[in-house]
């Protein structure tokens, strides 16, 4: 995993006036990304951080939608996400359609435990190394597919 200091989380914003905050004097006009990766590690409510476990946020009283400073995902305050809840339908329903209509498995004989989790920084998040994913039925009619294109 990548160090904090390469997960910021939110765009930039300007400061509109001269405020002070967690000992530090900022000034208007400067230009601010606030670092949401850290601050929820910095608060130290979750074992593990750093490791892929869904099952972390079972039973747990915790939403996305900012307030609850230990998973900001879409951010908080006025300019948090405002298509948080399109961006979370859009996952779940892409999820549950390629998870119902197919059969998956790792490419190349890899197991589960053999993904990478690690992390690309930057304006968005994404994986470091691609998920190489068959699908037995999709591949036969691709090769169908392309030996009629070759008659
Ligand atoms: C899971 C999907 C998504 C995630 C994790 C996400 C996350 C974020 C984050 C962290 C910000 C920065 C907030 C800040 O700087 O304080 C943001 C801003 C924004 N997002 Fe999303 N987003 C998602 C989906 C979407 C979708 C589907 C839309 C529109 C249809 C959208 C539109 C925007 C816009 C317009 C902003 C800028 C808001 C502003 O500056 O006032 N996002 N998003």
């Amino acid at each position: 995993m990548s160090p904090s200091k390469h997960h910021v989380s939110t765009l930039a914003h300007t400061a509109l006036e001269d405020f002070y905050v967690a000992g530090y004097d900022i000034l208007k006009g400067i230009i601010l990304m606030v670092n949401t990766w850290s601050i929820e590690r910095k608060l130290h409510h979750w074992k593990l951080p750093g490791e892929f476990i869904p099952t972390r946020f079972e039973g747990k009283d915790i939403d996305v939608i900012g307030q609850h400073f230990v998973f900001l995902p879409f951010d908080m305050g006025q300019r948090k996400c405002p298509g948080y809840s399109l961006g979370i339908c859009i996952i779940r329903a892409t999820l549950v359609n390629l998870l119902h209509g197919f059969n998956w498995t790792l490419a190349y004989g890899l197991n589960p435990q053999d993904i990478s989790m690690d992390e690309i920084c930057g304006l968005t998040t994404h994986p470091k190394h691609p998920l190489h994913l068959i699908e037995p039925q999709l591949l036969g009619y691709l090769l169908q597919i392309m030996e009629q294109l070759n008659e």
